[in-house]
């Protein structure tokens, strides 16, 4: 059993505080209350239309907070500005497979949030393309254009996207959709993989019953169709001491 000092050394990294959300007249969220801290790996789970991707989008700020109130990294979403240590992955279907860039190209604009993707590119920030190209394992593909890719592919350079500016949280949109299960299987041991092994916070909806099962030890229950988390909590990767003892050598 662990101390509450040893649970209390990780930091919040995402808190719900009241959210509701509406389009126009249709109320979509309605008073959700949720916390993450750091190196938690959650799951969200909800039926279609629960709400998942909006409030996804609203935790990236791509949508309004209007009612109640996201606390990034201790911070309210309403000042927050540290959007580089957030990375975003999605859902695949948002994704205009006609867009004409490489691979390298898709990567290396998760630097600068869409705002120039053709801007001039420094050797640093190739070198931080290439690791992440590295980390997806996907370097001979850099000079393809992303359509011609197939789904699993696309999702590795879309990961790696997300991923190019080292983020603390890392947020997944439904990242298996459309793709084999065999492909599915080996993505999802890859994100496992990087969970248990970078310093990062997983945020990931998903309709996978099997893996919210087997990784985070919990049985699903639909519960009226509304949002629901299931987390897999840090200290049962790391404890606290090894946690200081991490800090403390950096
Ligand atoms: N831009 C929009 N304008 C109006 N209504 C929207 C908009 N986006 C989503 N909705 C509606 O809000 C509800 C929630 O949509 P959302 O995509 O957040 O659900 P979800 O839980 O992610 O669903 P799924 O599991 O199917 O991906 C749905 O009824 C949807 O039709």
């Amino acid at each position: 059993m662990l101390s509450l000092a040893q649970e209390d050394c990780h930091e919040h990294i995402i808190e719900l505080e009241n959210i509701s959300f509406s389009y126009r007249d249709q109320q979509v969220i309605s008073d959700l209350n949720f916390a993450a801290k750091e190196r938690d790996f959650v799951g969200v789970i909800g039926s279609n239309g629960a709400g998942k991707t909006t409030l996804l989008r609203m935790i990236v700020g791509l949508l309004p907070v209007e009612n109640g109130d996201i606390r990034l990294f201790g911070q309210s979403i309403r000042k927050f500005k540290d959007w580089e240590r957030i990375g975003y992955v999605p859902q695949k279907n948002t994704f205009n497979p006609l867009f004409p860039a490489t691979v390298r190209e898709v990567v290396l604009s998760g630097l600068y949030n869409n705002k120039n993707l053709f801007r001039r590119v420094s050797k640093s920030q190739q070198r931080q393309c290439d690791d992440a190209l590295e980390v997806m394992r996907i370097q001979e593909i850099a000079n393809k254009r992303i359509g011609e890719l197939s789904g699993g592919q696309q999702q590795r350079a879309f990961l790696a996207r997300a991923l190019i500016n080292h983020p603390d949280l890392l947020i997944l949109d439904e990242p298996t959709v459309g793709i084999d299960a065999e492909t599915q299987a080996g993505f999802f041991e890859l994100i496992t993989h990087m969970h248990a092994h970078h310093h990062m916070t997983f945020l990931m909806v998903s309709h996978d019953m099997d893996m919210i099962e087997g990784y985070l030890g919990k049985t699903p229950k639909q519960k009226n169709g509304k949002i629901q988390f299931y987390v897999r909590h840090s200290h049962e990767i790391q404890n606290c001491e090894e946690q200081n003892l991490q800090h403390s050598l950096t």
